[in-house]
């Protein structure tokens, strides 16, 4: 795969990736561009499709992984996600920055392809604020809240591993944890904008 390095934004359902992943596409519209992973689960109010997510059926789903579609899938919280082949390809096509923002099962398995990305966990300041941001967001029925306070303690368990992941964010403080996340993605936009002007 070519282009600029991508980037891989995990961590535990609720703290804060796709609050910081916005900012970022606002302040550097040109710069990154988002992988739009497929999904199984419903769209929330607001989403769109093909922006936020593909929406499609289990069925559709594993027919595109069986066909070598996709390269990380994973299931989380009673749905299936996965980012596929082209959605990386669209975005490096725009000689873009590619953000992923996957699960820790999906790290693992980025891992074991050569898309070399910088690996980013953003964690909440604890799991009682967490949950509290989940509440507050009101996104999830209690169900499906506690099974992601169920994934985001296995979540923040695994992630302790050494060399996983290249920074953590600890998001308490919003300004504070998107001064840390463009501070290690100063080189990636510098080379970026510096490769437009060529
Ligand atoms: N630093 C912060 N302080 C207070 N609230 C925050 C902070 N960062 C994010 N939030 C709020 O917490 C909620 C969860 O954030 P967000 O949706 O960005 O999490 P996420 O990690 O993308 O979750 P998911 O993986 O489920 O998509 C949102 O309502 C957001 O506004
Ligand atoms: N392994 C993957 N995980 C993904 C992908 N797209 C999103 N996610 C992760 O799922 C959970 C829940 O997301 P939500 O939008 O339902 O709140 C979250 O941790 C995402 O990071 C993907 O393509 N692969």
């Amino acid at each position: 795969m070519q282009g600029p390095r991508p980037v891989v934004l995990s961590g535990p359902s609720g703290a804060g990736k796709s609050t910081l992943l916005k900012k970022l596409l606002k302040d550097y519209e040109n710069i990154f561009g988002f992988s739009v992973s497929h999904t199984t689960r419903q769209p929330r109010p607001g989403e769109v499709n093909g922006k936020d997510y593909h929406f499609v059926t289990r069925e559709e789903m594993q027919k595109e992984i069986d066909a070598g579609e996709f390269i990380e899938h994973a299931e989380f919280s009673g749905n299936m996600y996965g980012t596929s082949k082209g959605a990386v390809q669209a975005v490096q096509a725009q000689n873009q920055i590619c953000v992923l923002d996957i699960d820790i099962q999906g790290v693992k398995n980025i891992k074991r392809t050569d898309l070399n990305p910088i690996y980013i966990s953003v964690q909440p300041p604890s799991i009682d604020i967490l949950e509290k941001r989940l509440r507050d967001r009101k996104t999830e029925t209690e169900e499906s809240l506690l099974k992601r306070l169920t994934a985001a303690r296995v979540d923040l368990e695994l992630s302790k591993e050494p060399g996983l992941f290249d920074l953590v964010i600890i998001n308490d403080d919003l300004e504070k944890a998107y001064s840390e996340l463009k501070g290690v993605l100063l080189e990636e936009i510098k080379k970026t904008q510096e490769s437009r002007k060529s």
